[in-house]
């Protein structure tokens, strides 16, 4: 099968997007979608994301992990898939679709993308590290030293260690440099390596940091290795609300591949 794909990036967390409103792709090919993603034998990319069709809302997010399965939610996934919308013309300026965690709400202004995420009503706070849900697992780790750890050794025996075992989470590694400033870099699970960012990476970070004290600010810029983000949200009792992911999407190229 010949597919007609684009590459896009948010904040150098890169995806291929594949319009599958006439359900031409294949998802129980694993190999071909670990083919689509791997950076020497086929396009390469951090992840796969189907566009398709949806009942009631502009559109569905289908993503898959560069290993090949699919995963839970993606958030600068989700703010380049705003954007290949745009592109292809479903959607002009505001837009609600559904993904794998329920209905999201976005707004796309030039190459900036405002993601809502989902409610977070509970925060994990351990001694050494916090543990969050924003759409997928997330640790968070506070460091002193972010430019020489080794995120991949690190963050790989995190995720395949206890308590998280083989369903894994995705580890975040945080300096604080200022009240509404952190620096991230993130081991992703299903990629099984560090990426350049994270989204919903630097929304949990956002909001570990606010629940450990670490900032009372409700608006956070992150800075990741690809660029940076923001993080804002409303606190009502223990509850995050009112959530927003914002940063660039871009297209990068477009082609064709057989697999
Ligand atoms: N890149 C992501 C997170 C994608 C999901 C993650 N790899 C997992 O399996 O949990 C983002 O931008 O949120």
């Amino acid at each position: 099968m010949i597919y007609t794909f684009y590459k896009y990036q948010g904040t150098g967390n890169d995806f291929v997007m594949i319009d599958n409103r006439q359900l031409i792709f294949d998802k129980n090919n694993t190999k071909a979608i670990k083919k689509l993603c791997d950076r020497r034998f086929g396009i390469g990319a951090d992840g796969l994301i189907l566009l398709e069709n949806h009942d009631t809302l502009d559109f569905k997010m289908v993503y898959y992990n560069s290993d090949g399965n699919e995963s839970s939610m993606c958030g600068n996934g989700g703010r380049c898939l705003v954007a290949f919308a745009k592109f292809l013309g479903i959607i002009k300026k505001d837009t609600q679709f559904m993904a794998v965690d329920g209905k999201h709400d976005a707004i796309i202004e030039a190459d900036l993308v405002k993601l809502q995420m989902q409610d977070v009503p509970h925060i994990n706070i351990f001694d050494t590290h916090v543990f969050l849900n924003t759409g997928s697992p997330h640790h968070v780790q506070l460091t002193t030293d972010l430019k020489n750890i080794d995120i991949k050794k690190i963050g790989s025996n995190i995720r395949y260690g206890e308590p998280y075992n083989e369903l894994g989470t995705n580890v975040n590694f945080v300096v604080k440099n200022s009240e509404t400033n952190f620096s991230v870099r993130t081991y992703e699970r299903g990629v099984e390596d560090e990426t350049l960012s994270c989204g919903t990476g630097v929304t949990a970070v956002a909001l570990a940091m606010h629940a450990i004290g670490e900032t009372e600010k409700n608006l956070i810029s992150l800075e990741t290795e690809g660029g940076e983000l923001q993080v804002s949200f409303d606190k009502n009792d223990s509850k995050y609300q009112n959530i927003w992911l914002i940063g660039p999407a871009t297209q990068v190229f477009k082609g064709e591949i057989e697999c």
